[in-house]
């Protein structure tokens, strides 16, 4: 069965129309332009460090759903929201290639299956590790477990703080972003979408 309709993925065996060497090149020039000696000690291995760095925050774009999933798919008799908070999401942003860090929380109510709780997370990290804006970032993470398991409704709520709008450019360090895709009985029925918000409101922790 094919899983990814959701989003185009690079297979691992897709050979890159660009070199390690090349990508290395280009960094080394972006050093130059910055006015830095690429040769002093501190900077040698700075584009090799980087080109890795970058292919490893950019890795999701070689993940499948399918492999992701390891066949973690079960048939149950559950229909009840399931709900996973706080799942850690630092993706890149495709304006500035700058970080995206926040929090995803993530609920379905099931349809006779239901997916192992971790590939939610690893479904989160798989489109966290591209260049992404938040809102697709968003929409991906709810499409894919809409295609995996076809629930009742999935909602996704992301909220994250853009490096790009903290560090540089308009320099707000304390704004937030908050994206939210809802998808089937989430969107159709306001008494379960607020469910889930309060939920996602409530502070879980046992202390
Ligand atoms: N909608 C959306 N916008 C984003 C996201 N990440 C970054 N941006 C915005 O993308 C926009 C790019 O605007 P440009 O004017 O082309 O770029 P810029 O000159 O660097 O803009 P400033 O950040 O305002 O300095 C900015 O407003 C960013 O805040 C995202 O995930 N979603
Ligand atoms: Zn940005």
């Amino acid at each position: 069965m094919a899983l990814n309709g959701v989003m185009p993925s690079l297979s691992t065996s897709d050979k890159p129309l660009v070199s390690d060497e090349e990508m290395r090149q280009a960094v080394r020039t972006l050093l130059l332009g910055l006015g830095e000696n690429p040769d002093r000690e501190g900077l040698q291995d700075t584009p090799k460090r980087v080109v890795k760095a970058l292919k490893f925050l950019t890795s999701g774009y070689h993940q499948s759903l399918d492999e992701l999933l390891n066949g973690a798919v079960f048939t149950e008799d559950a229909n009840e929201m399931v709900l996973v908070r706080d799942i850690d999401i630092f993706s890149s942003c495709e304006h500035h290639i700058l970080p995206i860090l926040g929090r995803a929380h993530v609920a379905y109510i099931p349809n006779g299956k239901v997916i192992g709780l971790s590939k939610i997370a690893r479904i989160c990290e798989m489109y966290g590790r591209r260049l992404q804006v938040q809102e697709r970032l968003t929409a991906q993470i709810a499409d894919a477990l809409t295609e995996l398991l076809k629930p009742q409704g999935v909602a996704v709520v992301v909220e994250a703080t853009h490096l790009c709008m903290v560090m540089r450019g308009v320099q707000k360090p304390g704004s937030w972003t908050v994206t939210s895709a809802v998808r089937g009985v989430f969107a159709e029925d306001a008494r379960t979408r607020q469910e889930f918000m309060d939920l996602v409101r409530h502070n879980p922790r046992f202390n």
